[in-house]
Parts: C-alpha cells; structure tokens; sequence
C-alpha cells in the first residue's frame, strides 16, 4: 500500500519529493457500480465507482437470458481494448502481458487538480464538487486506474486542500496516488507534478517514467483507447495530445470591441486532453519555459514545441473528453454517468423457474426501459452465483414469488454491504404476484423511474406497487 506524503515546494524550486510507491502488481479495482434499483439498502449507502466497469465474464445470469456472447456487461464508458495495453518494465505491477514486438514503456500520469475553479462559481473547487455524492476528481482517479499500465499517478493539489485529498483517496480505495503540492497556476502546478517524477533518486519511490500523460482532473470521462494513442504517439513524436472540432467559430476582435477577423473554423481544432509526451522533452520545456508562459500560457503541446521543437502528434478524441469548467457541465457529467451505470437491469427472483408473471414483468420492463439490458436470474444459495450477478449489473430488481419474508432479498443486500463493491442510491419496490400482475406496467414504470432517476431520496425507501 503506498504510503501518502505531499511534496511542498514552489514551481521553480520545487523539490518534489514524491511519495512512496510500492513496487508490485497494480491491483485492478473490479468493483461494480452496483446500482439502485430496487434493491432495499436499509443503511445509507456507499457511492458507486460509477465509472469504473468490471470486464468480468459472463455470469450464471447470463445463461438465463439470451445475450452477447461473453455474457451480459453495463455498457462501459470506455472500451477495454482487446489487446494487451503497453506493459511496463519487467518488474511491472501491470495485469497487461506485452504483445509480442509491443512497446514497453514506464508511463506515469500527472494530474493538475489544484485550481480554484472560479468559472464554476461555487466556494469548493470543482474539483471536488459531488457528482451523485462522489467528488469529481474520484471518477478522473478511477478512469486512469482501470488503465493498468499506467504506473503512477501523480495529483497536484493546493496545501489547503491536501487533507481533503486524502481522504477522498481512503474512502474511495484509490491506490498508487501521490500528492504534490500545487503552483499558483496549472502550468507551475504541472511542473511541480513532473518535477516529482523527476526525482528519481533511490529514496524517491517515484520512477522517472518513458512516458508521461498529463490530463486535467476535471475530464472524467477518459478512456483507455485515447491514452493509448497517445501515449503511443508521444514515443514515436515525442508528444501527443486529444483534439476536438471547435463548435463555435474562432475570431479575432479589434481595440474598439468590433470585429477584425474570424478564423476558418474547419482548419482549427480544440486542444483537449489526454496528452502525452517523452518525459526527457516535456519535462526540459517546463525547465527552460519563461516565467510568462508559466503564468500566462494555456497549452502544455505549445511548451514542447517552443523549448524542444517538438510537434505533438494530433489524436482525434471522443466528444466526452470536454474538461467540466461551468457549472452546467456537472450536470451534464451526472447525466452521462446515471445513463452509463443504468444501462443494464438484473431482475433477481428467489425461484429458478421463469414463471410467467415474471416474463409479463420482463416484458413490460423492457417496453419502459428500451435502451436498458434486462438480465433475468435467481439468486443462487451459493456465493458463486451472487458475485456474478454482482459483477454483471448497476440495477436490480429483487422480486419474491416464493416468500415473502425476503430472506434472499436481504442476504443479497448483506453481500452488497460485505462486498468491496458499493451502492449507489438502492431502492426497494415490493410487489406480490397477485399484486405484480395487476399492476405489472405500473411496476415496471417504477422500476424505469428509479434506476433512471437514482435520486438520493429514494434510498431506503419501500414502495409497494
Ligand atoms: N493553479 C492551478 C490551476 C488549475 N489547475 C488545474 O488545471 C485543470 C484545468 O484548469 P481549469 O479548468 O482552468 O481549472 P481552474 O483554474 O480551477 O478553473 P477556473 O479557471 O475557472 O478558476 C484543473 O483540473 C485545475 O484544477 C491546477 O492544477 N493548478
Ligand atoms: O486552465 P484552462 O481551463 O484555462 O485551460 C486549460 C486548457 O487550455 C487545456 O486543458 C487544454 O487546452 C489542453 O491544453
């Protein structure tokens, strides 16, 4: 487990001493977003790794209902590629077995994460602000973690909110994180990251890496697929970095507030994130970079090309790369996440049979629920069974034909609440047959409404359909 120690020091004399990092497989968080539903959590809730995605084979529930071959799986915010992602060096931690003739690369990841985010005009930096209760940079954390061949993460926070970081880190179970402290600007705060990597001494528990990605902690929505090409193009460039169509024309206006110019807009682009670049050349830029542009500047690819004459390889990124900067864009950034951990339903009953109240309930459930996945299971007595349907969804539905003392239901909810895995704003709808039948639609329209709406209100609550 590595140990936590923020590195003080100012951007140019930073000495950034990085925090211990402990050599060994990066164990990969497989925990599940288990969603509400309409499962009871009878004690408030632990928050969901909404982003974070298990590529687990199918389960038992799978065989039940038929589906994709490899089984059932949440849509995934990002796709896990297929091929084995760049390994690092021999003693790596990474799950990721090179291909042979594949690259081989030390990668490490800063993340600037020590603004003030005064555009998003609320007192705590965004940052930190909750996104269904979880702090914003705790999904940014989780998306580069599912990475396995990214070694470290560096975050570059401000003193004042070292603290806070830290616990985020505890009650999330974030792992191979160090801290650094933040610089009055996200150029110096970056300079302070690189310059802990830098440190590569033998009792500094931070490797200099090949390769490093810089990305902004506010873009939550990373996925592995661009870090890859990326990281890729910054060894054969030098740098890389994720660009975007613009999507309002660029001008250019005069002294007196009117209209010089305007850019063709086809011919730009917008410069996102992930980037990436050889550690030697981003880091000498930073090293030799005018305190104007530490102050002033914006963009890191600009720094490689001005003080190593290094062009950035160009990487056309996915449309939810977009860094939250207003405050609209956390509501936009809780649609997408509510929409990706609904994307699948798992309806637990406590008998084997299909019996045909359950298949009219499946089938209004998949009219109300058209874009959402309905896997159908029982809930097996062993445990076996359980982790798959654990692993499987971000939604149940518990319905009791045989009893209704909700014995099952309950020992579902205990190994929710004993797993690693958390929950994500359950809720409980008890329907009988008799009553299940009657109001089959209305049940499955509640069902819809939950698992869409996944509203803290509803935690604990029993709705009697
Ligand atoms: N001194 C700074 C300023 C910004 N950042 C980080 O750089 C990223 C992108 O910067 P930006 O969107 O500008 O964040 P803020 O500066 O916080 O926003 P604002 O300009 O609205 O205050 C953010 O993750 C931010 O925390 C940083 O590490 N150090
Ligand atoms: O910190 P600001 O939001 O002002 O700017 C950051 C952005 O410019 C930056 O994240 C991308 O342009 C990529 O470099």
């Amino acid at each position: 487990m590595r140990r936590l120690r923020a590195a003080a020091g100012p951007a140019r004399e930073n000495r950034g001493a990085g925090s211990q990092r402990c050599p060994g497989r990066r164990t990969q968080r497989r925990g599940r977003a288990v969603g509400d539903g309409l499962l009871a959590q009878l004690r408030p809730p632990r928050l969901a790794s909404a982003l974070n995605t298990s590529s687990s084979a199918a389960g038992s529930l799978a065989a039940m209902e038929p589906g994709p071959p490899g089984g059932s799986r949440p849509a995934e915010p990002g796709r896990r590629l297929s091929g084995a992602p760049l390994a690092t060096s021999a003693s790596s931690r990474s799950a990721a077995r090179a291909e042979p003739g594949r690259l081989s690369l030390a990668v490490a990841a800063v993340l600037p994460a020590g603004g003030s985010g005064e555009r998003m005009g609320v007192p705590t930096p965004k940052q930190f602000c909750p996104i269904l209760d979880r702090p914003l940079i705790s999904y940014t954390l989780q998306a580069l973690e599912r990475v396995c061949w990214i070694k470290d993460i560096v975050v570059v926070v401000t003193r004042e909110n070292m603290e806070a970081m830290r616990s985020i880190i505890r009650k999330y179970q974030h792992k191979h994180i160090s801290l650094v402290e933040a610089g009055v600007t996200r150029h110096r705060s970056i300079f302070n990251g690189l310059n802990a990597l830098a440190q590569d001494q033998p009792d500094c528990k931070l490797c200099k890496p090949e390769v490093v990605i810089i990305h902004d902690a506010v873009r939550p929505f990373v996925e592995e697929d661009v870090l890859l090409k990326v990281v890729i193009a910054a060894k054969a460039h030098g740098a890389a970095g994720a660009i975007r169509p613009l999507v309002s024309t660029v001008i250019s206006p005069s002294a007196d507030g009117c209209l010089d110019h305007s850019l063709e807009r086809a011919r730009y682009r917008a410069s996102e994130m992930p980037q990436a670049f050889l550690f030697d050349v981003i880091y000498k830029a930073y090293q030799q970079c005018s305190d104007y542009d530490l102050e002033f500047g914006t963009e890191c690819l600009h720094l490689a090309l001005k003080y190593c004459d290094t062009k950035a390889k160009l990487v056309e990124g996915s449309p939810d790369l977009w860094k939250v900067t207003y405050k609209r864009d956390l509501y936009t950034a809780e649609s997408i996440i509510k929409e990706r951990i609904s994307q699948e339903l798992c309806v637990v009953m406590d008998t084997k049979e299909e019996k045909e109240p359950i298949s009219y309930l499946l089938e209004a459930l998949r009219n109300e629920l058209n874009h959402v996945k309905v896997t159908c299971g029982a809930l097996g007595y062993a445990g076996r069974d359980t982790q798959h349907i654990l692993e499987q969804c971000y939604s149940f539905a518990c319905v009791n034909f045989m009893t209704s003392d909700f014995h099952k239901t309950k020992k579902l909810l205990s190994m929710l609440e004993e797993s690693d895995l958390s929950i994500l704003y359950p809720v409980v709808v008890v329907s009988d047959e008799q009553k299940l039948q009657e109001t089959l639609t209305q049940g499955a329209i509640i069902i819809a409404a939950l698992i869409r709406e996944r509203s803290l209100g509803f935690v604990g609550q029993l709705l009697v359909a």
